[in-house]
């Protein structure tokens, strides 16, 4: 059989790593799929250097609309990234009956309604391995391997920026700035960084996660986003004091009134095996009534890690594309008529536990004050650590940390909490919160 051919749109970090490896391990690739799989046009705005990536071989345009118009093109690749050009190529070459692989997980978080249903209409597949925790096969898992399951929850680590950053700050006490430049320089971070680090870029990944499991519509504007900028040094030394760790976790789960949809820092415990993933890798734990927790660890990021997620599509596709649609995976895993209207649930609803650090007074009565507000609100308290005041504010210091680990409690009744703690006088800072997992 002729080889399937590709056109691959944006040769940058994922486009050249999918090029190598494609080309690198074609024979065992052409084994696995019943046919070869080739890149036979690349359209990036650098001709030039792009040409020098692919050889002669590869005819190289600027202009990626000749790709997508192209009846030489049976599947496009898009990994220009963002939300325009890449929005109207994708949206193109699915008009023009080509099935699509893309790793643009803020195209499909925000326009994946449209997208999958213009791809149902036509009959093509839109295949998004990349777009979620790069190289773990973490949409395979939860689409296929785990479908007999009622999915409870899914927490990750899925944005290798800030994992990247908030390994290096702890363990070598390097400053935000230098390691999130170094996180660029490895090709980890996203064109905006600040989709890195305030926790969007996660957030369009737990979108995706959340859509697949629960079988709901892509609802990226309903997520709770925080990142981690305003995470202290102070509160990454007080969690490990008292046996956690922070990351920045993207968490999706099921509870009464609907689904949660959250990405935030948090607290986990220091010895659940997600507290212990480093660097730029990513883990997402799933929770399924039959299975039980399972794990999924590996290279969230990076050249050829997610290129190996592109090309695990492209096999797929080769293997699936003369198949009657309706024998294919659906793209959100439920059939299309199939899915639900449970709404995801403010995050003034949902229910966890926090951690608090609260800048006070070194007097008497203020710890009883503040645990006083948190017993009249209904909220109960698993740990108080008290600093020595010369060890927070240097020797004579009248002011002290307080750091109060709650049990579960909803987050309306810890934020009306919060403002009347914040009210007294002994109060002198800000008071951080940074929520709680136990992952259990
Ligand atoms: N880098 C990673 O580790 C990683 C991991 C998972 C997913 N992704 C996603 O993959 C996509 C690509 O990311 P990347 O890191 O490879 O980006 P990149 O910036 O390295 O590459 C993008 C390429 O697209 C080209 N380009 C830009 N506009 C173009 C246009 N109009 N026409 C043709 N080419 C154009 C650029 O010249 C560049 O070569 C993004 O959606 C990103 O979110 C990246
Ligand atoms: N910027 C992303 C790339 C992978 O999606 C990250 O750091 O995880
Ligand atoms: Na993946």
């Amino acid at each position: 059989m002729s080889p399937i051919r590709v056109g691959l749109l944006g040769i940058g970090t994922v486009g050249s790593g999918t090029f190598n490896v494609l080309k690198r391990n074609q024979e065992e690739i052409r084994r696995r799929a019943g046919r070869g799989i080739e890149i036979t046009m690349v359209a990036d705005l650098d001709v030039a250097r792009a040409q020098a990536l692919v050889g002669d071989g590869v005819l190289v345009v600027d202009d990626a609309r000749k790709v997508v118009a192209s009846p030489d093109i049976d599947i496009v690749i898009e990994l220009i990234g963002g939300y325009g050009i890449a929005k109207a190529l994708v949206l193109e070459a699915i008009e023009s009956g080509k099935h699509v692989v893309t790793a643009n997980k803020a195209l499909l978080a925000v326009h994946g309604t449209e997208i999958f249903a213009a791809a149902q209409r036509k009959g093509v597949m839109v295949a998004f391995e990349a777009a979620v925790a790069g190289g773990i096969p973490i949409i395979k898992a939860l689409r296929e391997g785990l479908s007999a399951n009622s999915i409870q929850w899914i927490a990750g680590i899925i944005n290798g920026t800030t994992n990247f950053i908030l390994s290096e700050m702890r363990d070598k006490g390097l400053d935000f700035d230098v390691v999130l430049k170094e996180a660029q320089k490895l090709g980890y971070a996203e064109a905006d960084p600040t989709f890195d680090i305030e926790g969007v870029d996660a957030a369009h990944k737990a979108t995706l996660m959340s859509a697949i499991a629960f079988g709901i519509p892509v609802q990226f504007d309903k997520a709770y986003v925080e990142g981690i900028t305003s995470l202290a040094a102070q509160d990454i030394r007080y969690a490990e004091q008292l046996g956690y760790r922070i990351k920045l976790l993207g968490i999706t789960k099921r509870v009464a009134g609907g689904i949660e949809l959250r990405v935030h820092p948090s607290l986990i415990p220091a010895k659940r095996l997600l507290a212990n993933v480093e660097g730029a890798m990513n883990a997402v734990v799933v929770h399924g009534d039959a299975v039980g927790t399972t794990l999924y660890y590996g290279k969230g990021a990076g050249s050829e890690p997610t290129a190996s997620a592109v090309i695990a599509d492209l096999v797929d596709i080769s293997r699936l594309h003369t198949a009657d649609p309706e024998h294919r995976v659906p793209h959100l895993a439920f059939q299309p008529d199939e899915m639900s209207d449970l709404a995801i649930v403010p995050m003034s609803e949902i229910v966890t536990s926090y951690y608090l650090r609260l800048n006070v007074a070194d007097e008497a009565g203020v710890l009883a004050s503040v645990t006083g507000i948190l017993a009249e609100a209904g909220i109960s308290i698993d740990a108080v650590l008290q600093r020595e005041a010369d060890e927070v504010g240097g020797e004579g210091s009248t002011q002290t940390d307080l750091i109060i680990l709650t049990h579960d409690c909803v987050e309306a009744k810890m934020n009306e909490a919060i403002a009347q703690m914040q009210a007294l006088p002994t109060v002198l800072a800000p008071i951080t919160r940074i929520r709680k997992e136990e992952l259990a």
